[in-house]
């Protein structure tokens, strides 16, 4: 992708590598930093923050790395810090000296902007602390860093002393920071509160405003954008929201509303195309699942359940979604359960691969199989493959098959030192052959698994490559009156695509069989195997 360089009339300033790691469960390795900080690079952010250098061995090692070994192509690289401390000059604080001699272009500090704040955690007096900002200012400046500066609870300090609050935007400005950031560090702040102190700020100091909201209240994006309306011109944001507590203004939406819905080019459109991609590549290295949830790129971001919005989808997907999903890299699917009626399960086929517009006898006897396995505690919603082969079935008038069953049988040993053996044994024909093998596992569906392959992979060599990488099991208990029901979901991998099956049975290991001959029936299927229908 070749990159432009955004406009510094704009900044979208990211912070995931600084306070994205102050999230609870993230500790990033200084080759998690570079990898993250090369994804927000080719996102096309104005600004990554890097960390502290100075505070942690491993910030000093990710600048120094960063430099040498990354060529930004849109980003510049920003080191964090604080002001320097009360009593010392800003070039005696060795934490201030780090920050200029980090190399990085930009610096951002945090200073204390709430008098309450001053007094109790900084323990020194107000003048003193605007001096600490400007000093500070100053130094960094005379060192060649470009400095922003973050105020740290700034709105709360506000609504508490607006005219403190506002001595310290203007020693920040008058000092020479190109930023003056306005944190709502508790992230208890609602869009209005953020409006009308935005606009005042702005209109008392005539500096140029950023904003850095916490999510506490669940506000961190629309407080982002409040600003933004408001005249803040700069926007500090995580990626899938990481940080500190509860997290920070989501990098993902914030970019895609301001570019979809404010009509201002933050990013590169075809940047703003693979967004979906790039969340995923960062929750991947930081090692948390992606939430399907997430706005704009959450797998559930664009999937509709719903009969009745699916068949005004059919007619025009914008009746039920706010953006086409594929300006983020997204995409709409289909949820099959039983509250879909005729039109999504067409959708559903279409998606799948099959037209299934003028035939509505079969869509019907589709819904109405779907409604009634829903009913015995199958769910398709999770399990696409087992749906296409329900649809399959019905519209070649056959399940594919290219096994059948005679009979398995599984046994578990338990031993008197505490373990257990699982052994297995199937017997099936498959392109006219008996088979008849067995398998050992660390369970008993496992067994079953390895004994189903070591008889079918010599005839079916294809199946070596089939992988099960998820097993979810969920009694269904008290939904069928008195007796429980176990539902099984297995998800299956052939290196290059996953897909879902299930199982329902009084019993979770022929629930497990089920699931698995979907898995293997499917897997054939996609391999290009002919089924001996
Ligand atoms: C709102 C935010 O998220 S800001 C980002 C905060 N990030 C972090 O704290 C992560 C990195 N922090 C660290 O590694 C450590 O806290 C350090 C290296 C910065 C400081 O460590 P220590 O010197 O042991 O101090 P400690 O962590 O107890 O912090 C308290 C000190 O910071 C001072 N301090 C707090 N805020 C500020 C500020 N904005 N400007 C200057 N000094 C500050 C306090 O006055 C106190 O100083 P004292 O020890 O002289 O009394
Ligand atoms: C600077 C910062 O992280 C905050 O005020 O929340």
């Amino acid at each position: 992708m070749t990159q432009e360089v955004p406009s510094d009339d704009f900044h979208v300033f990211d912070t995931t590598l600084r306070d994205g790691a102050q999230r609870e469960g993230i500790n990033l390795s200084v080759a998690d930093k570079l990898t993250i900080a090369r994804h927000l690079d080719e996102f096309g952010v104005g600004y990554i923050e890097g960390g502290w250098p100075g505070a942690n061995p491993r910030d000093t090692e990710f600048f120094q790395r960063a430099q040498a070994e990354i060529d930004f192509r849109a980003a510049r690289l920003v080191a964090f810090g604080a002001t320097r401390k009360a009593g010392v000059r800003a070039g005696d604080d060795q934490q201030v000296v780090a920050l200029a001699e980090a190399g990085a272009p930009v610096v951002t500090i945090v200073a204390k902007s709430h008098d309450r704040h001053v007094d109790l955690a900084l323990r020194t007096t107000q003048e003193e602390n605007l001096r600490m900002v400007r000093d500070t200012v100053e130094y960094l400046r005379g060192r060649g860093c470009r400095v922003f500066v973050d105020c740290e609870h700034f709105f709360d300090g506000y609504r508490a002393n607006p005219a403190y609050a506002l001595d310290v935007a203007r020693a920040a400005h008058e000092s020479g920071a190109e930023v003056v950031v306005l944190c709502d560090t508790n992230g208890g702040m609602l869009p209005s509160h953020v409006d009308g102190i935005v606009r005042s700020v702005l209109a008392e100091t005539g500096a140029r405003l950023g904003i850095h909201a916490q999510d506490d209240s669940g506000c961190a994006v629309a407080n982002t954008l409040a600003a933004v309306d408001a005249g803040a011109t700069h926007v500090q944001c995580t990626a899938n929201g990481y940080g500190e507590r509860v997290g920070n203004a989501n990098l993902f939406p914030v970019v895609a509303a301001l570019q979809l819905k404010h009509g201002r080019r933050v990013v590169p459109d075809a940047a703003l195309a693979e967004m979906t991609r790039t969340s995923h590549a960062i929750a991947e290295v930081v090692n948390l699942t992606p939430s399907t949830h997430q706005p704009y790129v959450g797998t559930s971001a664009f999937a509709h359940k719903a009969g009745l919005h699916a068949s005004a989808i059919k007619v025009d997907p914008d009746l039920y979604q706010h953006i086409d999903p594929e300006l983020v890299g997204n995409s709409m699917r289909m949820l099959v359960s039983d509250m879909a009626g005729r039109a999504l399960v067409e959708l559903k086929g279409k998606e799948l691969g099959y037209d299934l517009t003028s035939d509505r006898d079969l869509v019907g006897r589709v819904v109405d199989r779907v409604k009634e396995q829903e009913l015995r505690g199958f769910s398709y919603e999770a399990a696409d493959a087992s749906f296409e082969l329900l649809l399959r079935d019905e519209v070649r008038r056959g399940a594919p098959r290219f096994f059948r069953l005679e009979s398995w049988r599984v046994i578990v040993e338990d031993r008197p030192d505490g373990t257990h053996a699982n052994e297995a044994i199937v017997r099936l024909w498959a392109k006219g052959e008996r088979v008849v093998a067995t398998g050992e596992g660390n369970g008993p569906v496992n067994a079953l698994d390895r004994a189903l392959r070591h008889g079918l992979e010599r005839i079916y060599p294809e199946l070596a490559r089939l992988e099960l990488v998820d097993y979810k099991v969920r009694i269904l208990e008290g939904r069928h009156g008195t007796e429980s029901t176990t539902r099984v979901l297995i998800s299956t991998s052939d290196g290059t695509s996953e897909w879902g099956t299930v199982g329902v049975a009084d019993n979770v290991i022929a629930a497990s069989w089920q699931a698995l001959d979907d898995a293997y029936t499917y897997g054939l299927l996609r391999a290009g195997e002919l089924p001996q229908e």
